[in-house]
């Protein structure tokens, strides 16, 4: 969809920004650019719609050259999100997200109109689309700054350090947001971030660059994390990088079986729902997790449990059975050396 093709970028004061960079980003994938500051991310990704042009090579959208086409054209035809969201103060909500619509030539009804079903599709209130940005919280005006980008419907968005402004908690809900946009939409997305576990969690591929414009290494997550091409990108991911690839994979495979009829038992409420571990008096809390729950998740969880046993549910939350501490690290052994012997 999107491919870079021996491209260069040097300013006209001397920096190379961007050295040789050949590199696809798939069709309705999420390609993360990664790497320390200055390594060119952002002039990567800021090339693609021409808010940077190329010294030499080519990029194409889609199949056609962007230096081909006119500059704003392509602009109102690519998302782009920013961190602290960029949005215009003087303008109430609504407006803000139906700017790209209004610039298109919609007519102020119909732009309006989808300005509001996109305050929902980003999780927003209804009741925020009068206000104004400054009365909103910073992940709120993030939202807003997603729902702008995505009012053309365009088939590519690019993110750069779009939740970079954020604390911690709301930055994992807007992650979430996003994953759970993004299978409903499948745009072609570049999202650039500092963060090695955002990238993780978000990218379909991940980029890593090194100073000086260089792309080291591109590939899926799990591949990266079992096998880093060289030191550099090694010591990019850290030293958990066993534990981040735990991450990705999920619980479903792992064997369960009854609950437990010994010193501790699983309580539960009249629905079959996990309530706490019990033993005579003493009561522990627990987290009950799902077929969709990280490896990761489980063997943090069975470290917490009395038993080293964990408690497996359904959608519903209603008990399924019990997986062991031994059984999950079986299984997360078994993923680093398939990781290993895929990637090889
Ligand atoms: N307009 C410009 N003129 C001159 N040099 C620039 C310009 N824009 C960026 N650079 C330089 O190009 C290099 C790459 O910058 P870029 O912003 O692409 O890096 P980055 O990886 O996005 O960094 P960060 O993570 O800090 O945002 C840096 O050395 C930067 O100083």
């Amino acid at each position: 969809m999107i491919q870079f093709d021996a491209v260069h970028k040097r300013f006209p004061n001397g920096t190379t920004a961007v050295n040789d960079l050949s590199l696809d980003m798939p069709e309705g994938g999420v390609t993360v650019l990664v790497g320390s500051s200055g390594c060119g991310k952002t002039t990567t990704l800021r090339m693609i719609n021409r808010m940077v042009d190329p010294t030499s090579g080519t990029i194409r959208v889609g199949g056609k050259d962007v230096l081909a086409q006119d500059a704003a054209e392509l602009r109102r035809s690519i998302g782009y999100v920013i961190q602290q969201a960029g949005l215009f103060p003087h303008r109430t909500v609504l407006d803000n997200i139906a700017t790209v619509p209004l610039l298109l030539g919609w007519n102020r009804k119909k732009a309006r109109a989808r300005a509001a079903e996109l305050l929902e599709t980003v999780g927003l209130a209804a009741d925020s689309a009068k206000r104004y940005p400054h009365q909103l919280s910073g992940g709120q005006q993030q939202r807003v700054g997603v729902a702008r980008a995505l009012a053309a419907d365009p088939p590519v968005l690019l993110m750069d350090e779009p939740f970079g402004a954020v604390d911690p908690v709301v930055r994992a809900q807007l992650q979430d947001e996003l994953l759970r946009l993004q299978k409903e939409l499948s745009k072609t997305i570049v999202f650039v971030t500092h963060d090695i576990d955002e990238a993780v969690r978000l990218g379909d591929r991940i980029a890593v660059f090194r100073t000086g414009g260089h792309l080291v290494q591109c590939a899926p997550p799990a591949e990266l994390l079992a096998r880093p091409a060289d030191d550099f990108v090694a010591d990019f991911l850290g030293a958990e990088r066993g534990l981040k690839l735990l991450s990705l994979k999920t619980l479903a495979d792992v064997p369960q079986g009854p609950a437990p009829e010994g010193d501790w038992t699983l309580a539960l409420d009249p629905a079959g729902r996990p309530l706490h571990w019990a033993s005579g008096d003493t009561e522990l809390p627990l987290r009950p997790l799902g077929d969709g729950d990280s490896l990761l998740a489980a063997l943090d969880e069975s470290l917490a449990s009395p038993t080293g046993l964990i408690a497996r549910v359904d959608a519903a939350g209603v008990l399924t059975g019990v997986s062991s501490r031994d059984d999950i690290h079986a299984h997360a052994g078994r993923a680093h050396t398939e990781a290993r012997t895929v990637a090889a």
